[in-house]
């Protein structure tokens, strides 16, 4: 792992930024393709887009004597934007919890291409392709933006730790590599300015975006993010609304817990909801927006949100 001393040289960002104000709108869309180019994802994928990618089977989480999770399925299809909604206590991040390995099911099963995840220890769900960001986010904080993420593409290192003590030259090219794609990350997320600024000295919008970019070093098949607009102003939601579609667009597959309901009606392809731990319905935003049990569910939250 990169520590905070010893970390990676940052390239010259102030000079990036300085050339992008200076770029055409054609050179700005070539340099954009670039940039997308090496953050796409490079793995290999079983099922094709629009299959199903995860599929929720019968998931039950129970703590004590509290249902948080009953018997829910669903599944998440490969290249787009799936919506996790419902109002507070519904289960949504018991749901996540139980997909990326932080709780065991009681009863039911996960399967990420097909394969059920079982009881694959957290860093092992991730290696198979599931990333995500949290509520409260979880950044270390005393190193940089670009350590943050160089850190997230250890998951997809090869090198033995030998390897790493002894410097061997593939664990050169795989540390180069990293820096390349972190980079090249920070820089698809818009906050490749602040590349070596340390991540608790970052606006709150930027650590954010800096979650998002980690999880996505780490080259996942699924991105999960957990109310990623928390705390933002309706512009910062406007350019995380872009961003979410951007990186649909560039190959990956997005579940989104969200409060937020007019980000969630405008972003995403599907929705499921949940109440009491149940799945009450499952379909396209028009469809969820005019449902009679969602509508109940979300009483009391003021029009405006559902609207
Ligand atoms: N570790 C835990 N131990 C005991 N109860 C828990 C635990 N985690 C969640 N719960 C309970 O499970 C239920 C579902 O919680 P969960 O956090 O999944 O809901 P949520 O839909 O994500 O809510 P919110 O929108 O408020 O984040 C709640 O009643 C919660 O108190």
């Amino acid at each position: 792992m990169t520590g905070p001393g010893n970390g990676p040289e940052v390239p010259a960002e102030g000079g990036l930024v300085a050339e992008l104000e200076h770029m055409t709108e054609a050179e700005r869309a070539e340099h954009d393709a670039q940039v997308a180019d090496a953050v796409a994802p490079d793995r290999d994928m079983a099922v094709e887009i629009g299959q199903t990618l995860l599929e929720i089977d019968d998931l039950t989480v129970r703590f004590g004597g509290l249902t948080a999770l009953d018997s829910v399925s669903f599944a998440i299809r490969r290249g787009e934007i799936l919506g996790l909604i419902g109002p507070n206590g519904a289960g949504k991040t018991t749901c996540f919890n139980a997909m990326t390995g932080v709780y065991r099911p009681t009863s039911g099963r996960v399967l990420l291409e097909g394969k059920p995840l079982g009881k694959l220890a957290k860093h092992n769900i991730t290696r198979r392709g599931i990333a995500r960001t949290f509520q409260n986010i979880r950044l270390f904080a005393e190193m940089t933006a670009l350590e943050n993420v160089v850190v997230g593409t250890d998951a997809r290192h090869r090198t033995s730790v030998l390897g790493a003590i002894l410097r061997s030259p593939r664990h050169h090219r795989e540390e180069k590599a990293a820096v390349e794609k972190a980079m090249a990350l920070l820089e698809f997320v818009g906050i490749a300015d602040r590349a070596a600024d340390k991540a608790k000295n970052l606006p709150y919008g930027y650590q954010r975006r800096l979650e998002i970019a980690r999880a996505l070093a780490t080259e996942p098949k699924l991105l999960c993010l957990d109310e990623p607009a928390a705390g933002f102003n309706p512009a910062e939601k406007e350019q995380l609304n872009g961003l979410i579609r951007k990186i649909r667009d560039d190959g990956y597959t997005v579940l989104l817990i969200e409060h937020d309901m007019k980000l969630v009606m405008g972003v995403t392809d599907r929705i499921v909801v949940l109440e009491f731990g149940r799945k009450i319905a499952e379909g396209v935003p028009s469809e969820i927006r005019e449902n009679p049990a969602v509508i109940a569910a979300y009483l009391g939250v003021p029009d405006d949100d559902l609207a």
